[in-house]
């Protein structure tokens, strides 16, 4: 069997009614895993993409029990990917973070790594896998060992009804960057066009990939990055269908619409709520 349907086959599918069930399960996963990252390791490194899914964790992530039992201060925050724009700009994914959850929870300002927004994007994704690879050589971040990539406790990313996620679009040739962990790219067809992101091998060899994806716009290309065979090309090129974590798990957190397209026999483990 080839590797990619095996590890499909071991990512997990968790359906839920309604938003604020989907938004009270992530809490508890991340708690979760934060748990064990800080007692297996002792500090959890996580990485936020943008879109809903800030606001979903903000929900319940901020409040109790949470709000007392996750130890915050062993927390190193990143981005998966951001927008060339000023921090301060609504559409900056530090912004959108900050203001829909870090500023809420006690994480150390020294511990969060955004992305700099002073300089060109080149320089910016640099000047990022630099500081990532400085933080892999003092184990603050994990390492693949298969790789050598950095391994982050948990990635969480949004998917785009065209199946985009972090900024790594369809058919865009950065789905074939191998080398860089983090990269640029100047020609998003979704505004802004200049963006940095992770590459797939960094966000492959992550311990844990969660993918939060709400709504009917998501239900088609939901489908074809999970569904186990696919007939045509449009999945070829859908980097939701690259999530292939190599030793690590990858979940699902899907609300009814998003989930409606989905095989009933679908490969997946399911997690249904
Ligand atoms: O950078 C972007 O263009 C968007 O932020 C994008 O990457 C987002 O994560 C997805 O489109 C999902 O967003 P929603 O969950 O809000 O639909």
């Amino acid at each position: 069997m080839a590797a990619s349907s095996e590890a499909r086959k071991k990512s997990e599918l968790r359906v839920f009614e309604s938003l604020d069930e989907l938004a009270t399960d992530l809490a508890e996963y991340i708690a979760q895993l934060s748990e064990t990252s800080v007692k297996e390791r002792g500090c959890f490194t996580i990485a936020f993409s943008g879109g809903s899914l800030i606001s979903l964790i903000g929900r319940k992530l901020c409040e109790a029990p949470y709000n007392k039992t996750v130890d915050w201060t062993k927390w190193y925050v990143f981005w998966a990917d951001e927008r060339a724009v000023a921090k301060n700009h609504g559409d900056s994914n530090y912004k959108q973070t900050k203001d829909g959850f870090l500023s809420k929870v006690s994480v150390l300002n020294s511990h969060v790594y955004s992305i700099n927004d002073n300089v060109t994007v080149e320089d910016a994704a640099g000047e990022y896998e630099f500081a990532i690879r400085q933080l892999v050589k003092i184990r603050i971040i994990g390492v693949c060992e298969s790789n050598d990539c950095p391994k982050f406790d948990l990635i969480l990313l949004g998917m785009g009804p065209d199946g985009h996620v972090a900024s790594l679009f369809p058919h865009h040739p950065v789905l074939d960057q191998k080398e860089e962990w983090v990269t640029y790219i100047t020609n998003s067809p979704q505004p802004p066009p200049e963006r940095i992101t992770f590459t797939l091998p960094v966000i492959n060899s992550a311990s844990n990939v969660a993918v939060v994806a709400t709504g009917e716009d998501k239900a088609v290309s939901v489908h074809l990055a999970i569904a186990d065979a696919i007939d045509g090309l449009d999945a070829v090129s859908l980097p939701a269908r690259m999530l292939l974590p190599a030793d690590g798990k990858l979940v699902w957190f899907l609300d009814k619409p998003a989930a409606s397209v989905l095989d009933a026999g679908s490969n997946f483990s399911q997690h249904a709520e």
